[in-house]
């Protein structure tokens, strides 16, 4: 295949063409958020049920039950962890947290553990609760002691430092509260917001598990969408609402997730803007607007005070402190400068009620243009149904297929026509090799983990994304991250574990588009349709031309490029990702496939040799 390369750029290459879709699917809670606690309030949970005890268990006989607090600690938190320590107790008693699915217990980290306690009714007790971090079978890697009296009846927090003395391999570790049982029979203690937080990504405050975040901050994304999906609302009293997710913590209820956990919504609207902060990427926020999954739509007349929600969430972030309420209140607790935002989502996949969305879409928009005539409003629905008014300058286009479709489909974008619509290319992935069964079971087709099939087959449609990013503004592979322990959704951009982050064959393709994006597009001779596929962009500020290769198929492709341009150096870098088709990074082989850059002849005419199942990117200078 020769491949000629014309030396006048078509377009710039849009600023947001590769980034990150976030919603919370066993990817916040004991994912990117640091807390290590699972349950640590008890929020959402039926009092006086074994369910409420999720992720906690009695130690050396005490009796623990999460009751529905006389005083609770606050409105959003009314249950507390009741500890009863019983006659006949001896040595330390109390109760511990396996954590989500593991502790990473490391000797470099300090811990900052803390609750609140009270004795429900005084008593004469005096003594020691010893908070500490140790091996499921008791060696103790960290200890605190934190004395008490039985004089306290009111809630009293308690924030001690833990720091390991060692670093053991196994995560199966507990958070453990103990107290002496012999010195302590009869009395009972209530507890409540408990947490561990090691160090956080840039030492934010109820910040991101550094590990995690390092991940996603490699890939060098420029904007993040949040916070979902799905996740934005199973019905109108569980929607995800900004301000139940700001302010102190105990002041935060959580919420049912449309992933079948409670949210904690720790990570909240201020923690997801930090999070763009630190990782330099802007918002695509989504507001809810009054469609969720359980199929209800509101009435048109019922829609005013979600739209003020909207108008409140949104002066959250970039309202003027002095005229707005959110905005104020985002000031007193830190951020007193608007945040960066210029695009807004109007709900999520709303192509599921499209009637209901004309009228939704036309008074959330006719507010919010409104209230923000600075915002860009994306519609969520079709784009070639329904009609709306106002019409939509964005649409949010999501495509869950196999490795054929997308190789196939690298052109989707080449025949759509430029009538001033831009598109945001919110989620895709290749989720499964069974074209009848795009979300099945594994033994159907559907990937645990993404594969070089897969990971070569995005990357194809990539090279159409970036052909057309004159119109494509921005792009992003979902779901974005998952816990192998626990998941209701799969293939994902990275798994981890709780001491481990596993970046797949997907991540490594996204990450190699977006380090090496160039700023202007050059036109090329076109791929025939099959599975050889490429892009070429200039880096202008380095005069340096990228040539991104997808090579979807099972066969070894030779390519000749010409370029038309004097002073192209001899020898330039060649960064490729390739392996079977079947090859994966997993738990039991998290290396299997990671990029491998070397140098490559090149000049006026190069050639080189695209491997089967495989991704490159070529950079080469001109002088
Ligand atoms: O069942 S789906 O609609 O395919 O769910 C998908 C689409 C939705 O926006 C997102 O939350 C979810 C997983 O990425």
């Amino acid at each position: 295949t020769t491949v000629n390369v014309d030396g006048t750029a078509a377009h710039s290459i849009p600023p947001l063409l590769f980034g990150q879709m976030f919603e919370d699917i066993n990817s916040g809670d004991g994912g990117i958020y640091a807390e290590l606690l699972r349950n640590r309030a008890f929020q959402q949970m039926q009092p006086n049920t074994i369910e409420a005890l999720f992720g906690w268990a009695p130690i050396n006989g005490t009796s623990i039950n999460v009751i529905a607090d006389p005083v609770p600690l606050s409105d959003a938190l009314p249950n507390s962890l009741e500890l009863t320590i019983p006659s006949g107790s001896s040595g330390q008693v109390g109760f511990g947290n396996a954590g989500y699915w593991g502790i990473n217990v490391n000797a470099s980290w300090t811990y900052n553990a803390s609750f609140y306690y009270k004795f429900p009714s005084a008593s004469d007790f005096s003594g020691n609760l010893t908070v500490m971090l140790q091996s499921s079978i008791g060696a103790v890697y960290a200890n605190a002691s934190v004395p008490v009296h039985g004089s306290t009846t009111n809630w009293m927090q308690v924030v001690v430092q833990l720091t390991p003395a060692s670093s053991p391999v196994s995560t199966t570790n507990i958070f453990t509260v103990t107290v002496d049982g012999a010195s302590a029979i009869g009395e009972k203690i209530n507890f409540a917001m408990f947490s561990l937080v090691p160090p956080t990504f840039k030492g934010r405050a109820n910040g991101l598990r550094m590990d995690i975040a390092q991940t996603l901050y490699d890939m060098k994304p420029s904007f993040f969408r949040l916070p979902g999906g799905n996740n934005l609302g199973n019905s109108v009293s569980t929607r995800w609402q900004w301000n139940a997710t700001v302010g102190n913590l105990i002041d935060r209820p959580g919420r049912m997730g449309d992933w079948g956990y409670v949210n904690t919504d720790g990570l909240g609207l201020l923690e997801y803007m930090y999070l763009c902060e630190d990782m330099e990427m802007e918002p695509i926020m989504a507001v809810w607007a009054g469609y969720s999954l359980d199929g209800t739509s509101l009435p048109e007349n019922d829609l005013a005070p979600y739209i003020q929600q909207a108008i409140d969430q949104i002066n959250f972030v970039i309202g003027d402190s002095s005229t707005s309420k959110p905005a104020a209140l985002r000031a007193s607790l830190g951020h007193p400068e608007p945040f960066y935002l210029q695009y807004v989502e109007i709900g999520n996949e709303d192509f599921f009620a499209p009637n209901s969305y004309i009228y939704r879409w036309r008074d959330f928009v006719g507010n919010l243009t409104a209230t923000f005539p600075q915002l860009k409003f994306i519609a969520t629905s079709l784009p070639s149904y329904p009609t709306l008014d106002p019409i939509p300058k964005q649409y949010d286009n999501h495509v869950y297929q196999t490795p054929g479709w997308f190789a196939e489909n690298a052109f989707y974008y080449d025949s759509v026509k430029r009538d001033g619509t831009y598109y945001f290319e919110g989620e895709y992935a290749v989720t499964s090799t069974n074209a009848s069964d795009l979300y099945g079971t594994f033994t159907d087709g559907r990937l645990i983990y993404p594969n070089m099939q897969g990971s070569s087959g995005e990357a194809a449609f990539m090279t159409g994304l970036e052909r057309n990013s004159d119109i494509v503004f921005a792009a992003s592979y979902a779901p974005l991250l998952m816990n192998i322990a626990n998941y209701q959704w799969s293939p994902n951009l990275i798994s981890f574990d709780a001491s481990h982050v596993y970046p797949s064959t997907s991540f490594y393709t996204q990450q190699l588009f977006s380090v090496n994006r160039g700023t202007e597009y050059l036109p090329s001779t076109l791929p025939q349709n099959g599975t050889l596929h490429w892009s070429v962009t200039r880096d202008a500020p380095t005069n340096t031309v990228i040539i991104k290769i997808a090579n979807a198929g099972m066969t070894t492709e030779e390519m000749s490029f010409e370029l038309p341009f004097v002073g192209v150096q001899g020898t330039g870098t060649a960064t490729v990702l390739s392996g079977s088709a079947t090859a994966s990074n997993s738990p039991e082989t998290p290396n299997a496939v990671t990029p491998v850059t070397s140098q490559i002849k090149t000049g006026e005419s190069f050639s080189y040799t695209a491997p089967a199942y495989s991704v490159s990117v070529l950079r080469v200078e001109v002088k």
